[in-house]
């Protein structure tokens, strides 16, 4: 009790600095009882009694007025003695009862529910984000009790301009929308989805400070190919398989007119599309309107970090990433991502072209290693396959095994979706490697999909390795006092400042420069002794702290570029002589931090 009430002054200090100031009034359109039931406005038993006069709020709640450092303190301890309570239960079973009182208080009052997310988000965050956000996925027409955020369906063709406007929000900054056809790594889960642009909002709110009355939660409802949910009787989607082609795309074109429509500064990131409809939704959209494709460019970002990080690891000049034999298992949008940015890095670092660069890098998918002799080559994947003549007496479709035996990987990298595939033999053939640290990222998401546990990575392929999964795991003892580190290779250390940098900066699409300024800056941002330690990504702790300085490097790079416009009163010519550190005050300055504002009623 005592400790949480402490943990929540120290962020109440905290807030001062965060916020633009002490907390000024902020106009609701309502009274009475329908402010209680508006989780943006609602304080609980924390109305004060001149409030409770003031929007007709008496006798509506208990008399007595409970601080916001108590309601604090009380949702703690009850979260703590669930978590006590459900001690020893099947982890899905205490994951979603965890996702249940989260979600319960983020229905109810969003300013509370927020501030327990920050300062607690080590412990939340694989809560309301991977790996359990999948779970709730997998599991949402039965968990569903209220609506969050837009659903646009295949019925709703001809309409959306108009529904756009149902949003009760008079101004939104960022969306986040899916189409539900791959979710992490557990396939097409139709309307189920939504979850996923729900969780990915509150990282923009928790991490980057948007205001969660400025966020919008979207899901584009065009069907599912998935027999199982079509089936079941509790589906809350369109019962139709998936609409394919021209169909498709007319469907996510009027969604994007009408929300540039309605809200021209807005930003869109596209989550957890199928691969076909994720590069082609990037390619028809990125030069016309403000978006990214998050899994294609917020990941590649996150791993050249990391790459980069392991060249640092070995204690070896960065330029030595140009050298180092990359395997890529996984050639779907993360992973032809993530080559397509890591071959770029290498072509600047050397100056050559992109095909000299390519040389290194090694994709595997489902069927084995790429080669050009693949028959019906996916073009996506075709600048990476290998010619016969590169590759040392290996086949096409040569196994994981067999590539890792041969070519000795410095790295070796997993998008696959494919939970386990680094399995015993192939970690174990990892101590074969020609590095002297060598790395293993399995990046697949939720853990259950990870391609290895991390304890499986220390103990196959030795304590010497650099580890990293997109969800989260502890770290490894290694007994004698040694810790195997585990790095959460995830792109939210990403899209959290580009977003925010992004919106700060008033431009008008996302320019390849802005995404390598983040990556770089996340690249730059761990010391050398914690890198030496094996530690390549800031601790979730830190992710606001990181979001601030990714999101000013966006700004700055904008600015470089021309595309700035500038955000609210601060124009281009003043971001433009904003020196580094205005430039991070300026991006903290305009993040949100929450605190109960002083509600004004104006009709
Ligand atoms: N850590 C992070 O920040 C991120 C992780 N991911 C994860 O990456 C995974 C893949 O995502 P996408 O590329 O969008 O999916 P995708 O469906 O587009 O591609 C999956 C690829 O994996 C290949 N594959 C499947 N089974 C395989 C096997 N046994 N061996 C080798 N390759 C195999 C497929 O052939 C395909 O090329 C998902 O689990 C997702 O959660 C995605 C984005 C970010
Ligand atoms: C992290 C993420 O975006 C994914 O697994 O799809
Ligand atoms: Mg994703």
């Amino acid at each position: 009790m005592w400790k949480a009430a402490r943990f929540a002054a120290s962020s109440l200090r905290r807030s001062r600095r965060l916020s633009t100031a002490i907390p000024g009034p902020c106009i609701v359109h309502k009274r009475g009882a329908d402010i209680l039931h508006d989780p943006w406005f609602n304080k609980d038993t924390g109305f004060p009694y001149t409030e409770r006069d003031r929007l007709g709020l008496r006798g509506l709640l208990p008399p007595r007025v409970i601080s916001f450092e108590q309601q604090y303190a009380r949702f703690m301890e009850s979260y703590r003695s669930l978590e006590k309570n459900t001690q020893g239960q099947k982890n899905s079973v205490v994951s979603l009862s965890k996702w249940r009182i989260l979600n319960r208080l983020h229905d109810r009052n969003e300013t509370l529910y927020y501030r327990v997310l920050i300062d607690n988000i080590k412990d939340f965050a694989p809560i309301i984000y991977t790996p359990t956000v999948g779970l709730v996925c997998q599991n949402y027409s039965g968990l569903f009790r209220r609506p969050r955020g837009m659903y646009f369906s295949a019925k709703d063709k001809g309409e959306m301009m108009s529904m756009i406007y149902n949003w009760p929000a008079q101004e939104v900054d960022m969306i986040v929308l899916t189409d539900g056809s791959r979710i992490l790594g557990l396939g097409d889960l139709g309307v189920q989805g939504i979850g996923i642009p729900i969780g990915k909002l509150d990282m923009y709110v928790a991490a980057a400070g948007f205001n969660p009355q400025r966020v919008l939660p979207v899901m584009l409802d065009v069907g599912t190919n998935n027999q199982k949910l079509l089936e079941d009787r509790l589906y809350l989607g369109l019962r139709q398989p998936r609409l394919e082609g021209e169909e498709y795309l007319s469907i996510v074109d009027e969604f994007m007119e009408a929300v540039f429509t309605r809200w021209p500064k807005a930003i869109v990131q596209f989550e957890d599309f199928q691969m076909k409809w994720a590069f082609e939704t990037l390619h028809r959209y990125r030069k016309k309107f403000c978006m990214f494709n998050d899994d294609i460019q917020g990941t590649a970002g996150v791993a050249l970090a990391g790459l980069l990080g392991t060249v640092r690891a070995q204690g070896r000049p960065l330029s030595d990433f140009v050298k180092q034999k990359i395997v890529v298992v996984g050639a779907g949008s993360a992973g032809l991502g993530v080559l397509n940015t890591a071959i770029q890095a290498a072509a600047r670092m050397t100056g050559n072209d992109e095909t000299t660069a390519n040389k290194l890098f090694f994709l595997l998918d489902k069927d084995g290693l790429v080669t050009k002799q693949r028959n019906n080559l996916d073009p996506a994947a075709a600048p990476f396959a290998k010619d016969p003549s590169e590759i040392d007496g290996l086949r096409e479709g040569a196994s994981l095994v067999e590539v890792v035996k041969k070519i000795r990987p410095h790295v070796l990298l997993g998008l696959s979706g494919k939970g386990g595939i680094f399995n015993e033999e192939v970690l174990k053939a990892m101590r074969d490697s020609d590095s002297s640290k060598p790395a293993i990222f399995a990046m697949s998401n939720p853990t259950m999909n990870a391609e290895c546990t991390a304890a499986d990575a220390f103990k196959h392929a030795g304590d010497n390795i650099v580890f990293a999964s997109g969800s989260p795991f502890e770290n490894v003892d290694l007994g004698n006092g040694k810790i195997g580190y585990v790095n959460q290779a995830n792109n939210m250390y990403l899209f959290p400042g580009i977003g925010l940098g992004t919106l700060l900066s008033g431009a008008h699409f996302i320019s390849d420069g802005m995404l390598q300024a983040a990556a770089e800056c996340l690249a730059s941002y761990m010391t050398d002794e914690d890198i030496q330690k094996g530690i390549l990504y800031p601790s979730i702790n830190s992710i606001r702290h990181i979001t601030t300085e990714v999101g000013a490097a966006v700004v700055r790079a904008a600015v470089e570029e021309g595309l700035a416009e500038g955000h609210g009163d601060v124009g281009y010519r003043e971001l433009k002589h904003m020196s580094k550190e205005e430039t991070v005050e300026y991006v903290t300055r305009n993040m949100w931090f929450p605190v109960y504002n002083p509600l004004v009623h104006e009709k």
